[in-house]
């Protein structure tokens, strides 16, 4: 492996054309990029597949384009074999289990910013709707009524705007009202009061805010577990809104106890609500909800938020871009779950990954036993880049031979816990032996390495030419290019030992491309005399494997032992 991008690969080596499948409506614009940009991949637009039909068919693709329909469970996701990528043509990705795409070492992309505006317009227009009742309007009109009387709305300038959530969205929303001479407070506990005062927003407490705007309007992303926003508008913070107040949910459903909502609507405690998105969507026949948007008193739009051509052009081609990129080996702009390097930093760090990758693979040839911990030291300039994509590659190098795990850069790092490994990296600029040099330090089950063929708790390599050499196994300086079949053996450090080797290996007629003989101390490198009883590590880089016999025959001449076969 060259490059991690390249390891976003098909793990079951798919014939045939790269198969993309889209499950919900995107623009045709997204589509017509993919065809133009990937002439030969076949391209399926298949809206409105059943979880099982999709399941069914999810194993030939390599990339799955959805909107916020397609539900993309673990379920699904463990029939995808092949799949390198979901886009996701929108902002959120609530629909994606991305923790078991992570496991599975597929990239989530999303369009993070191609449908901010649509959103905060729709909420905007659902604002202006819910104080004009222009829906109910409407509908009497239509109904050939004319109930002028019926309709008495409210202004919204100068009135109170409480926006729950003051990210993309909510900022764009808090801007367009003050257009409208609302005033804006806020609650996001992740933003400073200092960064909202330039933008002229208040931040309060949730409290204040519920208990001081006339209209609430939330633009939160959906998430579970403790500190999640799951129910984050329920019995509680509904009784605290000021009565007559208004309610606006243009982010998620699950952010509204929707029972404690109708309530409140039939309480007359709040004098409407207006509603993009809901906990069930469709809504088909889930009775609450029929109920709910049925009310008077709410206004209610099927998940419109991002629905304007712009939006839909704007999110379908950001995520085709991204799906050429990766199906070509690139990087996606926008991954969930995946991290980004800029492609200049990734070149300079190509060969280092491929270094540490056979560092991974020679240390698990060689010592073939459970590891604990790992420490990675770079010394150098290497050590001044964001070297996550070496990680990986390490990851990948000392896993591929023992685990059937895909490993790239996605996983990586999740694998390495599942196996029990800790990683720990030491980065100095300043040059070692080496100008940029990679050490890996082990320790294995035992946590002592007292195992007695146990040398091997050290592997240092460097660059050079553009080509990964390893300079040290364990306490043996060497210097070798980790490449094809590769043969490890110590000898007592005496005349005769290389001619022992050779003559073997001659009789076996396998032909030597390089050989090394490293000491054990640096200082014997410049052809000081070592002591009789010191030991060596030969290593012999070979054209063809070396047959057992041959092998049996080097290890039974006594003054050489540990003889091993790699392969890199
Ligand atoms: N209806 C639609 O079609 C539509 C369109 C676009 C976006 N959305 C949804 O709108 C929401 C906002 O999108 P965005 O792009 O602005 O996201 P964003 O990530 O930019 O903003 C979310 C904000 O919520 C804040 N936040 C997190 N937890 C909070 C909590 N407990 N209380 C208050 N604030 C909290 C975050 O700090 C962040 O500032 C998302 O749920 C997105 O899916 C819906
Ligand atoms: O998260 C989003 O981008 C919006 O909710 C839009 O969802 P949609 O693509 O299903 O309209």
């Amino acid at each position: 492996m060259a490059d991690v991008r390249a390891e976003v690969e098909n793990p079951q080596e798919q014939t045939g054309p790269v198969k993309i499948l889209i499950t919900d409506r995107i623009a045709h614009e997204g589509v017509a990029f993919l065809r133009e940009q990937l002439p030969d991949a076949q391209i399926d637009e298949r809206p409105g597949l059943k979880p099982e039909q999709l399941k069914a068919i999810i194993g030939e693709y390599s990339a799955l384009v959805v909107r916020s329909e397609t539900q993309v469970t673990s379920d699904i996701l463990t029939a995808a074999h092949n799949l390198r990528i979901v886009g996701r043509a929108g902002v959120g990705v609530d629909n994606i289990d991305t923790a078991a795409a992570t496991r599975q070492g597929i990239i989530v992309v999303n369009s993070p910013t191609g449908n901010i505006m649509a959103a905060a317009e729709h909420t905007i227009a659902m604002l202006m709707a819910l104080a004009r009742h222009v829906p109910a309007a409407d509908a009497s009109m239509k109904a050939n009524k004319w109930e002028k009387s019926r309709f008495l709305g409210i202004e919204v300038r100068n009135k109170t705007l409480g926006v729950i959530g003051l990210g993309k969205v909510g900022m764009a929303v808090a801007r367009r009202a003050q257009g409208l001479e609302m005033q804006i407070i806020a609650f996001d506990p992740f933003v400073s009061t200092e960064q909202a005062r330039k933008s002229n927003v208040t931040m309060l407490s949730l409290e204040d805010v519920l208990k001081q705007a006339d209209f609430i309007t939330l633009h939160t992303s959906l998430t579970s577990g403790p500190n999640g926003t799951r129910g984050l508008i329920s019995e509680k913070e509904l009784a605290m809104m000021k009565p007559g107040a208004r309610l606006i949910n243009c982010a998620r459903g699950g952010l509204i106890d929707e029972e404690a909502l109708l309530k409140a609507l039939n309480e007359k405690h709040i004098a409407g609500a207006a509603l993009d998105v809901f906990s069930q969507e469709p809504i088909r026949d889930n009775a609450l909800l029929q109920q709910l948007i049925a009310h008077e008193h709410i206004i209610a739009t099927p998940h419109l938020g991002a629905s304007t051509e712009e939006a839909q052009v704007g999110v379908a081609t950001d995520v085709a871009e991204q799906i050429v990129s990766v199906l070509s080996g690139g990087f996606p702009r926008a991954a969930v779950n995946a991290p980004l390097i800029l492609p200049e930093t990734l070149k300079i760090l190509q060969p280092y990954m491929v270094l540490v990758e056979k560092m991974g693979r020679l240390y698990t040839q060689l010592q073939p036993e459970p590891l604990r911990k790992i420490e990675l030291t770079y010394s150098g300039e290497i050590a001044s880049y964001d070297l996550r994509p070496l990680q990986a590659a390490l990851v990948k190098g000392l896993l591929e031979s023992v685990s059937e795990a895909h490993v790239n850069m996605i996983n990586a790092q999740v694998l390495a816990k599942e196996w029990g490994i800790e990683i720990v990296e030491q980065k100095s600029t300043t040059p070692a032996e080496f100008a940029n040099q990679v050490t890996l330090r082990v320790s294995s089950e035992s946590g002592s390495n007292t195992n007695k063929d146990d040398y091997v708790n050290v592997i240092s390599g460097t660059v050079m030419h553009n080509e990964p050499r390893i300079v040290q196994v364990g306490p043996y300086w060497t210097e070798f290019v980790p490449e094809g079949p590769i043969l490890f053996c110590r000898n007592i450090d005496q005349p005769g030992m290389i001619g022992l080797v050779g003559t073997v290996l001659g009789k076996a007629q396998v032909n030597i491309r390089h050989m090394d003989v490293g000491p054990s101390e640096r200082k014997a490198r410049s052809y000081e005399l070592a002591r009789p009883t010191e030991s060596a590590l030969m290593v012999i880089s070979v054209d063809n494997p070396i047959p057992e016999w041959a092998l049996d025959e080097v290890n039974q001449t006594g003054t050489i032992y540990g003889v091993k076969m790699v392969n890199l």
